[in-house]
């Protein structure tokens, strides 16, 4: 059976991609699957190209098709920050209750209708010979006054959904998969990779 190593350090990313190709007729691994694999310098200027030096940095290591993720939050009101800068929001090392916090300083007196947003994904799978492919997706949503929901990841308990009238936290991995901008990006990987593993 042909392996894909899902080339993320961000284990919430592992768990809604895994689940994604959980029905493919491959065989998933991940970055613990290896040791002493550098972590890749996103120094890109896009989402597309952080993804496509990660998956070209972790399959040049690994030795095997990589599947890499570069994703983040697009808030209005800040002109689109975070954006490719969302891992660290609120300095170099930040972990999420940092980056939530900060987000949440930066937007004190924003009303609801001002706190518009978006999470963005682009997927690349970059194959041993250099081929690379890219999926894309897209969310909306607003910016919460408060922490809302234990599930997912990162900023997803400050990202609520009007629609769905609740945060993207309070949503279950096969739910999240379901609307997201990871989900929307791994559907048409999953189909990229249905044809590659041909
Ligand atoms: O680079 P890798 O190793 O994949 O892991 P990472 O966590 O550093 O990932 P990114 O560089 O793509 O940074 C994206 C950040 O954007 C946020 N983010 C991305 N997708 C998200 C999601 O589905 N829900 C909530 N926050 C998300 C989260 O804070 C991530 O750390
Ligand atoms: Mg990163």
């Amino acid at each position: 059976m042909k392996e894909v190593v899902v080339a993320t350090t961000n284990k919430g990313k592992v768990a809604e991609i895994a689940l994604a190709l959980a029905n493919l007729p491959v065989k998933v691994l991940d970055l613990s699957d290896f040791s002493d694999i550098p972590e890749a310098v996103e120094d890109g200027d896009s989402f597309m190209a952080n993804a496509q030096l990660k998956a070209k940095h972790y399959a040049h290591h690994t030795g095997k098709a990589c599947l890499a993720d570069d994703s983040g939050l697009e808030v209005d009101a800040l002109g689109g920050a975070p954006g490719i800068y969302s891992a660290r929001f609120a300095g170099e090392d930040a972990n999420d209750a940092a980056n939530n916090q900060k987000l949440l300083a930066e937007l004190i007196g924003v009303v609801p209708e001002k706190r518009t947003a978006r999470f963005r994904c682009v997927l690349a799978l970059a194959d041993i010979d250099g081929t690379i492919m890219t999926a894309d997706g897209v969310r909306e949503g607003i910016i919460g006054q408060d922490l809302r929901g234990l599930g997912g990841f990162g900023y997803d308990p400050l990202f609520y959904m009007p629609e769905m009238e609740k945060t993207m936290a309070e949503c279950s991995k096969s739910e999240k998969n379901d609307i997201s901008h990871r989900g929307q990006a791994l559907k048409i990987m999953t189909k990229i990779l249905g044809e590659y593993l041909k």
